[in-house]
């Protein structure tokens, strides 16, 4: 299967969700999640927090997962399968990542940043982001395939909320 395992993280306390502005790369000049791809030899939850870490400095024993989420692109036969997870408990201070490598953590130039939860910067944010965000804050589960053309333009896709995964 030409699937690429990826995560995302969303920290999140009752009205403030964790962002982190990419500033090199994939999704550069977005905010995001925390998430990354999934190594081989690790489990989708491990590469979750695994990535949280890395990019945020947060480490989260309680990851719960929220969505699954399908991201084609015109021309690219590589789909994006994309495991959404939330965290309602960390511990560890929230580090700005320069993409330099540390002693401890290879951080993955990320710059993060608490928002409530009325004020996501969804405009800056990748535009299916927008369809499946208020379902991931009333806490609803969904799945959803969304086909781009280029990074920008959603060319369609399908998003339901699920009773479970
Ligand atoms: N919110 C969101 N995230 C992603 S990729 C998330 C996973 C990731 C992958 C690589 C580096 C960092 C994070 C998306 N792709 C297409 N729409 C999208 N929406």
């Amino acid at each position: 299967m030409l699937n690429k395992l990826l995560t995302l993280v969303l920290v999140r306390e009752p009205s403030r969700v964790l962002l982190g502005l990419k500033k090199k790369g994939f999704g550069e000049g977005k905010w995001n999640g925390f998430g990354g791809k999934v190594e081989p030899g690790e489990t989708i939850l491990e590469g979750a927090k695994r990535e949280l870490l890395e990019e945020s400095g947060v480490v989260s024993n309680s990851l719960e997962e929220i969505g699954l989420l399908k991201f084609e692109f015109v021309g690219d036969p590589q789909i994006l399968e994309v495991h959404v997870f939330t965290s309602n408990t960390f511990e560890g201070e929230i580090k700005e990542s320069d993409g330099s490598t540390r002693i401890f953590l290879h951080f993955a130039e990320m710059r993060p940043q608490w928002f409530y939860t009325d004020k996501i910067p969804l405009h800056q944010m990748w535009a299916d982001d927008k369809y499946w965000f208020p379902m991931f804050l009333k806490g609803s589960k969904f799945k959803g395939y969304f086909l781009f053309e280029g990074h920008e333009k959603i060319v369609k896709y399908q998003l339901d909320e699920v009773e479970k995964l």
